[in-house]
């Protein structure tokens, strides 16, 4: 299994650093680290900053975030890194503007179900935007709040900008906003790779059947498998009965009277259904909050 760390966080707020010298350092700890970047624009100042000065493999996602790009775009990166190169952990950096939970969306597809193992979301928030995140619009600061809220470890960056009064509240206001992440001060968001490994691992131990991490952190993912073919009807009523905390299900369910499994895609309420030319594996990945516990019917 291939690790994955997200690297989530608002705009400017440090993930560029966080990922070089995360980069830096699993070289020199001789692990193969890759790269998945998404840029916001169609220039890929980042990322050409990144595969050159560090010399790794790199796959980007140009105009957009992952989110609105698709996740078929990014599934189809990851494919294309997972059949090209030799690596043991994936480092993907999200635009500012992704919101972590669709972010995740391309690594909990069921194609990689038995290669990937994601390990968790490191979030770097730009400290003095916290202390000042009534100016911004109430859009804005909902996405701002997201990337924290789901943060499995919290960068409260560029101290080196606050007071030392400034630094404590900004610590404790995000420890007491998201209360399951490790909250972390760093300057040029300078956090070791082995602390986050480390971190994230004792978390997983909590509960080692969700994919990511622990039962006390906000997400977890749950994959669901189908002994017999099912009924639509039944299935959908079961969709509708879930919890509001299930944000996404995706995968390939294997209805009464078709030949293939047919793709099957949730998000915020909708249910899509696409007939597919290929047999494939019939499972369902659910990612939300608490999900560890369902089963289907
Ligand atoms: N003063 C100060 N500046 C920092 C710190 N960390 C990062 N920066 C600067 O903030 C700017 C944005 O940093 P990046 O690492 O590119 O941030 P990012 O989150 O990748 O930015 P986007 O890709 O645009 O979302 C750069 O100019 C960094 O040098 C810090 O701790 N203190």
């Amino acid at each position: 299994m291939i690790d994955v760390y997200l690297l989530s966080g608002f705009l400017g707020s440090g993930k560029t650093s966080l990922l070089m010298s995360l980069i830096a350092e699993l070289k020199e700890m001789g692990r193969k680290p890759a790269v998945l970047m998404n840029e916001f624009g169609s220039i890929s100042i980042d990322s050409d900053t990144v595969g050159q000065s560090q010399d790794v493999p790199l796959k980007e996602l140009l105009n957009g975030c992952i989110c609105c790009t698709g996740s078929e775009n990014t599934e189809a990166q990851l494919q294309g890194l997972l059949e090209e190169y030799d690596m043991d952990v994936i480092l993907i950096e999200t635009t500012g503007a992704a919101h972590p939970v669709e972010a995740l969306d391309a690594v909990y597809s069921p194609l990689f179900a038995e290669k990937l193992c994601v390990k968790g979301i490191v979030t770097v928030a730009d400290s003095k935007r916290w202390l000042e995140r009534d100016k911004m619009s109430p859009q804005i600061r909902s996405l701002f709040l997201e990337q924290i809220r789901h943060a499995h470890i919290l960068l409260a960056n560029k101290t080196d900008l606050l007071t030392e009064e400034e630094l404590a509240t900004v610590s404790m206001e995000l420890s007491n906003f998201n209360g399951t992440a490790q909250v972390i001060q760093t300057t040029n968001a300078k956090l070791s790779f082995s602390f986050i490994e480390a971190t994230l691992s004792t978390m997983k131990e909590a509960d080692m059947k969700t994919v990511i991490s622990g039962k006390h952190l906000p997400l977890t993912s749950k994959l669901i498998t189908f002994e017999k073919d099912v009924d639509k009807a039944e299935f959908e009523a079961w969709v509708q009965s879930l919890p509001d905390t299930v944000y996404r299900m995706k995968g390939y369910v294997p209805l009464k009277g078709t030949k293939n499994p047919f793709l099957f895609q949730y998000a915020y309420g909708l249910v899509n259904w696409m007939p597919e030319y290929i047999k494939m594996e019939a499972r369902l990945v659910l990612i939300g909050e608490g999900v560890s516990q369902i089963e289907y019917m």
